[in-house]
């Protein structure tokens, strides 16, 4: 088995602040490695990709990922009864330019000439919900980073790679390049899909931060 990456080390870990189960409403491999490395159980349960496409809203990058993480949170609320859900998402913001997850190499290159030599932003919105006592709390964090001028050859080998797949921004700063910086905000593991020092914070006054949900998004 790999070694585990420096960043998947010494997470905190907060107990659920309900007696259900504690199910990940997300397929990202990310924010499972990062939930199991800090010794969390839990159960996955994605939601389906339609929760994350729609309608071209007018919004910030922050807006987006709280949005998409409730939204996400919502799809997966409707399916698992009696769960404490964990859902979350992650985008990159260069100058005002949201960028997901590309959609194939030249999407991926696009994004990676994009960053190339500027610092962008990477927000994780983070829903936490009990279903059982209907109450819900949204959190948004934010990264700032910095990339070095890429060659062409640096992006054609990074991108022979794949590993820009299914990461928002086209690039993983888990992946071991030198070429990518954290100049602002302390939480690695939020550039990665997921807060896991935030987290534990919301987890801890979970009860205390959390309101009842309206009955009428069920
Ligand atoms: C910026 C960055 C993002 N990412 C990943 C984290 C997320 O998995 C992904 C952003 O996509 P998301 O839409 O946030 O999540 P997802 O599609 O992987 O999973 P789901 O919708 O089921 O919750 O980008 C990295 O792994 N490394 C990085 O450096």
């Amino acid at each position: 088995m790999s070694e585990p990456l420096p960043l998947m080390k010494n997470l905190p870990r907060a107990s659920i602040p309900t007696a259900e189960p504690f199910v990940l409403a997300s397929g990202s491999p990310r924010r499972a490695e990062l939930l199991r490395s800090a010794g969390y159980e839990f159960e996955i349960c994605p939601a389906s990709d339609s929760a994350e496409c729609g309608v071209d809203y007018p919004e910030t990058a922050s807006e987006m990922v709280a949005r998409l993480a409730f939204q996400k949170a919502v799809e997966v609320v409707r399916r698992r009864k009696g769960s404490f859900i964990l859902a979350a998402d992650t985008l990159a913001d260069c100058n005002g330019k949201i960028l997901g997850k590309p959609t194939d190499r030249d999407h991926a290159e696009s994004m990676l000439r994009l960053l190339s030599g500027r610092e962008h932003d990477v927000y994780t919105g983070v829903c936490l919900w009990s279903t059982g006592s209907d109450r819900c709390y949204l959190d948004v964090v934010r990264s700032r980073l910095k990339m070095d001028l890429l060659s062409d050859e640096t992006i054609q080998r990074y991108l022979d790679t794949e590993r820009w797949k299914g990461k928002a921004g086209g690039f993983g700063y888990q992946d071991d390049n030198d070429w990518i910086h954290v100049i602002g905000g302390d939480s690695e593991s939020n550039i990665v899909g997921l807060p896991m020092e935030r987290l534990a914070e919301l987890l801890e006054k979970f009860d205390s931060l959390a309101d009842k949900v309206y009955k009428s998004i069920h």
